[in-house]
C-alpha cells in the first residue's frame, strides 16, 4: 500500500544537440515536464510529461498537460491510497483523454511501487530481457548528412534504423539510402503525410524491403490504413493512431498493421502499455518501444517496458549522448553494441542528478 503524500512538477529545458526534424517540422529547444511523486516515507517514484511545446504530433502540449495536473490530476492523486498502480483507474476514468498528463503520473507511481516492493521496474512490469536491443532515429536533413549520421550510429551498434520521409523527400530519399546500405535494417515514418490517393508511391516503397512503413495516413485513421495493408507488401507500423488498448484492439480486428509502435506517453502510462503488449502477444502482432526525444527518466520508463518477452523488434530507445550534452539521470543511459543494459536495482534504476536538475529547471510547483 502507498500513500501518496506529496507531488512536485520540476519544469525544464534541454537543448538537442541536433535539431529533429520530421514531416511537420523541427524540434530543437525541449520542454519537459518531471514529476517527483512521494509516499509518507519519503521514497519517490520519477515520471515526465513527453508532450511536445506545440499540438503538432498529437493534440496536447507541455502547457495543457501542466493545466490538467495543477488543476485536476494531482489534486485528486494527492492523499489517496493505492495498493497497486492499477488503481490510479479511479483517478483518470472522470477525466477524458489528457493521456500523457495521465501517463507521467502512472509512470512516477510504477516507480514507486517498484521501489517500495524492491523490485526493479522491469520485473515489477513482468519484464524478463536483460538487455534490450537499441534503435536509432535518423530526421530529415541533407541525404549526405543523413549517410553520414547512418554510419556514425552503425558504428555504434544499433539495430535498427528509422527514417523520417515526406512528400517529395521519399523515394529517391530512400533509394539512395538503400544504394549506400543494401543490407540495413532500415524502416521510414511518415508522421500521417499521406492519404489514400498516393497509393503508387507507397506501394513503389516495397521494392526496398523495408522492415516497415509507420504511420503513413492520417493521425486518427484505422479504415485506409487497412486498405493500404492489403495492398502494400511492408508491414504498416500504426503510431499516431493508436492512444489505447481499444485502438489496438480495433485496429487488429481490422486488419489496419501488422506491427504497432507503444509510445507509454501516448497510450496514458505503463499500465495501459502492458496491457496492449499482451493483447498484441495473444493476437501475433509485433511490437516496439517508441520513443519521444525524452529525457533520461522516461528513457528508464521505456527501456523497462522493451524488457517485456513481445518487444521483439528494437525500439527508439537510444543513448542519452544521441540527444543531450548531459542527461538528468546517472548514470546515462548507454548503448553497448546496440544493446542496452535493463536495470536491475529497484525501480527504474537510474538516480536523479539534482544539481543538474536545478540547473536547467525554469520552475517549479510543489502540491501536498
Ligand atoms: O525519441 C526518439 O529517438 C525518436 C523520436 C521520434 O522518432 C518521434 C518522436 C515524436 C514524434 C515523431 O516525430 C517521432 C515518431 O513519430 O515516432
Ligand atoms: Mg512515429
Amino acid at each position: 500500500m502507498i500513500e501518496i503524500h506529496k507531488a512536485t512538477i520540476h519544469a525544464i529545458e534541454l537543448n538537442l544537440l541536433s535539431p529533429f526534424s520530421t514531416s511537420y517540422g523541427t524540434v530543437t529547444n525541449r520542454e519537459l515536464l518531471l514529476l517527483e511523486v512521494e509516499d509518507i516515507s519519503g521514497e519517490a517514484g520519477w515520471g515526465e510529461v513527453v508532450a511536445f511545446s506545440t499540438p503538432w504530433y498529437t493534440e496536447e502540449t507541455i502547457q495543457t498537460c501542466f493545466h490538467m495536473l495543477n488543476d485536476f490530476l494531482l489534486p485528486a492523486l494527492i492523499g489517496k491510497r493505492l495498493t497497486t498502480p492499477l488503481d490510479l483507474q479511479e483517478i483518470f476514468n472522470p477525466i477524458k483523454r489528457n493521456h500523457m498528463s495521465k501517463a507521467a503520473i502512472d509512470c512516477a507511481v510504477w516507480d514507486l511501487f517498484a521501489k517500495k516492493n524492491n523490485k526493479s521496474l522491469s520485473q515489477a512490469l513482468g519484464g524478463t530481457k536483460e538487455a534490450v536491443e537499441a534503435g536509432v532515429v535518423v530526421g530529415l536533413d541533407d541525404i549526405h548528412k543523413m549517410v553520414h549520421k547512418i554510419d556514425e550510429h552503425l558504428k555504434a551498434g544499433y539495430k535498427r534504423f528509422k527514417v523520417k520521409i515526406k512528400p517529395g523527400a521519399d523515394y529517391d530519399l530512400i533509394k539512395q539510402i538503400r544504394n549506400h546500405y543494401p543490407k540495413l535494417p532500415l524502416m521510414v515514418d511518415a508522421n500521417s503525410a499521406y492519404s489514400l490517393n498516393d497509393l503508387n508511391l507507397l506501394q513503389k516503397l516495397d521494392e526496398f524491403d523495408l522492415m516497415m512503413i509507420e504511420q503513413p495516413l492520417d493521425s486518427s485513421d484505422i479504415i485506409d490504413h487497412r486498405h493500404l495493408q492489403q495492398q502494400l507488401r511492408t508491414p504498416v507500423c500504426l503510431d499516431e493512431s493508436i492512444v489505447s488498448y481499444d485502438d489496438a484492439r480495433k485496429a487488429i480486428e481490422l486488419g489496419s498493421c501488422q506491427v504497432i509502435n507503444v509510445k507509454v506517453g501516448r497510450v496514458g502510462g505503463l499500465t495501459e502499455a502492458k496491457r496492449i503488449h499482451d493483447l498484441c502477444q495473444k493476437s501475433n502482432v509485433r511490437l516496439w518501444v517508441g520513443g519521444m526525444l525524452e529525457s533520461g527518466i522516461s528513457r528508464a520508463h521505456n527501456i523497462a517496458l522493451a524488457s517485456l518477452e513481445n518487444f521483439t523488434i528494437p525500439g527508439d530507445i537510444s543513448a542519452s549522448s544521441r540527444y543531450w550534452n548531459k542527461d538528468v539521470i546517472l548514470p546515462e543511459v548507454e548503448v553497448d553494441d546496440g544493446l542496452i543494459h535493463v536495470p536491475k536495482e529497484p525501480g527504474i534504476g537510474y538516480r536523479v542528478d539534482r544539481i543538474f536538475l536545478n540547473k536547467v529547471s525554469t520552475y517549479q510547483k510543489t502540491y501536498a
